[in-house]
């Protein structure tokens, strides 16, 4: 089995498995073909996208898979969010018998002319090969759960390191303001954002500096994954006690924080408890902060209940990054690089306004194409201008994200205009939902090359009539009153960047 602390090698046991008959690496291979599948079901493919479809196999032998990820925050995120979903899927598919242990960690690809990183050295999860034979997915949530986040990635995801800008600073102030009062002013906090707009790192400083300062106030970080497995677990295996447990170590806190809620909106039993959970810590006086991909309302299959709850203290937005925050962003990324010791690396201006003008989607994007291009040059020794730039971002991947259509034009105006996506499509008619419709149909005609009919279609089987309708309507309205053109190009700035 592979030690969790020796450095990842290369793969070594090359023996047949005698149940596959297929060498380690090859089964590993075959089996990360369904769990990759999978991952995006139960995921959503955008998460799956963003996080676990970018892991790929390092090492296989008898007994242990390792999982690579491209830096080692992709891999902390992994660990610390959906770590126990990837074994669970592991588990269902190896074609091992018994099924191997598998770990996650950060580096290059083995073929790569660089050596792991020596982040790949941590133990990434926990337990996890040590555990295999004994444990139950109960105790295994539960070690994933409570294992901390790493000395790197408590570095990096500080207050400091966030940049703040018109799109995040509320966001920024309510953090600072929740690190600085242990009486908390709002309560509960909702914090909202699209995938990739720093959510994250918000609530992993806020940990990060409320327990550096203040080791006595206990804080809970829990990802909503990892509530509902744990939940999940403590209502199938432990009893009574196991589930006083569960809630015991939620509510024992201080401070607790909650993750990516949005995935808990169609799971009702562990709604219900995340909600009982929302009304026992607001009403001991404790800080609960909880991060979701869209507003409350927005959450589809939510209870009305939850909705209420989840916006009866604060509810802060953090917004797409505009092109200014973007530079700032970028610059921020070369200092750092800089600071770890790649002291010329040097962008010249043209190069990072192209940079932060195309990289229009989320600071994760702009992120992945920034490494993408230091990587570029590192490996072939070359320097960074504005053709190797522009090369990098014509590379598919950078472009789909910045497709516009005709689903993501309806989900940036429910945002922007606090309704739910299934608005987009009702025969509801009242103005507050109405005309965000006529905008979102007026932005795909102006913004996609889908036809009236077609677009039509996409709300909710509407006639053309209705679409030229919206778009007339919109245009004479941008004309009309200024206070309404400023947030209808809001929108579309916020789409094309
Ligand atoms: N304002 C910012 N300043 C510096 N880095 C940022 C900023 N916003 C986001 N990032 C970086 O972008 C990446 C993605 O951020 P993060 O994972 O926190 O997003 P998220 O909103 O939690 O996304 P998801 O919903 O997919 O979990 C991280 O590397 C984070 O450090």
């Amino acid at each position: 089995m592979a030690n969790v602390s020796d450095p990842v090698k290369p793969q070594t046991e090359t023996v047949p498995d005698l149940y596959t008959g297929e060498p380690p690496i090859q089964s590993a291979h075959n089996t990360w073909k369904a769990v990759d599948a999978d991952l995006g079901r139960a995921l959503g493919r955008n998460v799956h996208r963003a996080w676990t479809g970018q892991l790929f196999i390092q090492t296989a032998d008898a007994h242990t898979v390792t999982l690579s990820a491209p830096s080692s925050f992709v891999a902390t995120k992994i660990n610390t969010h959906y770590a126990d979903t990837i074994s669970r899927l592991w588990e269902k598919h190896d074609r091992v018998d018994p099924p191997r242990a598998v770990r996650v960690v950060s580096g290059s690809r083995p073929t790569s002319r660089r050596g792991a990183d020596p982040d790949s050295a941590r133990p990434s999860l926990p337990g996890i090969p040590g555990a295999r034979s004994g444990s139950s997915p109960a105790a295994r949530a539960t070690k994933m759960t409570l294992a901390p986040v790493s000395e790197l990635a408590r570095k990096r995801f500080t207050l400091e390191n966030f940049v703040v800008g018109a799109s995040n600073e509320l966001a920024v102030a309510v953090a600072r303001q929740v690190i600085g009062n242990q009486v908390p002013q709002y309560n509960p906090i909702m914090l909202h954002g699209a995938n990739g707009m720093g959510k994250t790192h918000i609530l992993h400083a806020i940990e990060a500096e409320v327990t550096e300062r203040d080791p006595a106030r206990r804080v809970k970080f829990v990802s909503a994954e990892d509530f509902v497995a744990q939940f999940v677990a403590s209502v199938r295996g432990s009893g009574r006690e196991g589930m006083s447990a569960f809630k015991a170590s939620l509510r024992d806190v201080d401070l607790l924080i909650i993750d990516d809620c949005h995935f808990i909106a169609d799971k009702s039993a562990s709604q219900e408890e995340l909600l009982h959970t929302i009304i026992s810590m607001v009403g001991a006086g404790r800080q609960i902060l909880i991060a979701s991909d869209r507003h409350p309302d927005t959450i589809e299959k939510a209870s009305d209940r939850l909705k209420s709850y989840l916006s009866s203290g604060l509810v802060c937005k953090i917004g797409p990054a505009d092109y200014e925050l973007r530079l700032r962003i970028l610059d921020r990324l070369i200092a750092r690089r800089r600071e770890q010791g790649h002291a010329s690396l040097a962008i010249p201006q043209p190069a990072r306004d192209h940079l932060a003008a195309r990289m229009n989607v989320t600071p994760r994007d702009l992120e992945g194409a920034f490494n993408q291009i230091v990587a570029q040059s590192e490996f072939l020794g070359t320097p960074i201008t504005l053709e190797t730039v522009q090369e990098t971002l014509s590379d598919s991947r950078y472009m789909t994200g910045q497709r516009l259509t005709v689903d993501r034009i309806q989900r940036t105006v429910c945002e922007a205009f606090s309704i739910s996506l299934t608005d987009m499509s009702s025969k509801r008619r009242a103005r507050a939902v109405a005309r965000p419709r006529q905008v979102a149909m007026y932005l795909s005609k102006k913004l996609t090359k889908r036809s009236l009919p077609d677009i039509g279609r996409r709300f909710g089987g509407r006639d053309h009539t209705t679409v030229m309708h919206a778009v007339k309507r919109i245009t004479q309205l941008r004309s009309d009153d200024v206070t309404f053109d400023a947030q209808v190009k809001a929108v579309e700035d916020a789409l094309k960047g």
